[in-house]
């Protein structure tokens, strides 16, 4: 879209003629609608705002809302819900508020699987303090966070320094580097000489998820009309060697397209593994989310907001009436984007090992598995293990 822009501006024709060229590009644009359109959508108006005047941005903007309406993939935009009266630091609300809460977030997780959800309690600087801190460390030589590499066939095989990873096999590598967080106030694999602030920082930010966590498992049992505890009482274990839930800061560094590799990703096309996930974007944001239809969205990062998503093992849990959507982090457009690293901040919540998972409507679509059984079984590169503790 941007090649197309400066190929038509560059051209030595009349205003009038540049305009014309604009409104085709446009029309053309919106009959394609494609993952980068919201994005491209600002973009051409504030071209219209600027080049054009007032006057043409009502009926660019009616335009590309009719063209939005007719094009399957903005029928799926992620829906924005205030968690404030429930948010850290915040009592129990009225039984009304917290059903609010729960119906809101149950209606994303049924359609599309994914929800913003605002006034957390978590906020933008507690977020950009983990990227920062950690920041530091994966500018760290690699020799360095070699030491504190993860090892698969521990206890905890998703603790520590990820150089790379294919979260989808088909995919020709990720860009990207991660550190991964399951098992706190252990004092080992921690760059404490290079980095002393990074434990404190990821510790703490992994409490306030878990936290977090524990209210959203509240509402999701109610909005499912199971007793509020139910979903509660399965992850108990959060923070041992006794469940996998997992705080992942993620670091994609810039990229140089002289070297991008075929359907190279920074984040590969997957669903999560476990009950749901709590996301944090850079500014940047470059997520983006498969719709009904197969096509892919932007799910833009949002200010102080949390985006909600529902993992596999949810839906495995819910018959299949709450949704794990694919998504993904494609290779970005422009060429300012492709020089800025991103990063994103993750907390993937899991039951307890031992948990059995039975369907929750009693329907037994599903025969009952322990939850570790289950992430052997569909992921077992990640779990080799015989067995993994279960405090049984
Ligand atoms: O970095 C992101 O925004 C998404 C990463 C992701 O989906 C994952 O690691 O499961
Ligand atoms: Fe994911």
């Amino acid at each position: 879209m941007f090649g197309l822009i400066e190929c038509v501006v560059g051209r030595n024709v009349s205003s009038h003629s540049i305009h014309k060229h604009w409104d085709n590009i446009i029309s053309c644009w919106l009959a394609s609608l494609g993952p980068t359109s919201v994005k491209c959508g600002r973009t051409l108006m504030q071209y219209y705002q600027q080049e054009r005047g007032g006057h043409q941005v009502e009926s660019f903007e009616k335009d590309f809302k009719t063209q939005r309406r007719q094009n399957p993939w903005s029928k799926m935009s992620i829906e924005v819900v205030d968690f404030g009266s429930f948010g850290l630091g915040n009592a129990e609300p009225s039984a009304i508020e917290l059903e609010r809460i729960s119906t809101e977030i149950i209606r994303a997780f049924r359609d599309i699987g994914f929800v913003y959800i605002k006034n957390t309690g978590i906020k933008d600087e507690n977020v950009f303090e983990v990227m920062d801190i950690s920041r530091r460390f994966f500018l760290l030589p690699r020799d360095i966070k070699q030491q504190y590499a993860r090892s698969t066939d521990s206890e905890t095989p998703s603790q520590g320094w990820i150089e790379t990873e294919s979260l989808n096999p088909t995919s020709s590598g990720e860009l990207k580097e991660v550190f991964n967080l399951s098992t706190i106030s252990t004092s080992d694999n921690w760059p404490v000489k290079h980095v002393p602030e990074f434990t404190k920082c990821m510790e703490s930010f992994f409490k306030s998820s878990e936290q977090l966590a524990i209210r959203i498992l509240k509402v999701i049992a109610m909005g499912l009309s199971l007793e509020p505890d139910f979903f509660i009482n399965k992850h108990t274990k959060i923070g041992s060697n006794q469940n996998p839930t997992t705080l992942r800061t993620a670091y994609y560094p810039s990229i140089q397209k002289s070297s991008l590799k075929e359907h190279q990703m920074r984040c590969a096309e997957h669903s999560d593994f476990g009950t749901c996930t709590l996301l944090f974007q850079d500014k940047s944001g470059g997520l983006e989310v498969m719709n009904k239809s197969g096509q892919y969205c932007a799910a833009p990062y949002i200010p102080n907001t949390v985006l909600l998503n529902v993992a596999n093992l949810l839906q495995r849990w819910t018959s299949d009436a709450l949704i794990s959507t694919k998504h993904r982090v494609p290779i970005p457009q422009t060429d300012d984007m492709l020089n800025s690293p991103r990063q994103s901040v993750a907390f993937f919540v899991h039951p307890d090992h031992n948990t059995i998972l039975e369907c929750c409507d009693g329907l037994n679509k599903y025969p009952p598995i322990s939850s570790i059984q289950y992430l052997k079984e569909t992921h077992g590169e990640l779990f080799p293990r015989e067995s993994y503790p279960t405090g049984d």
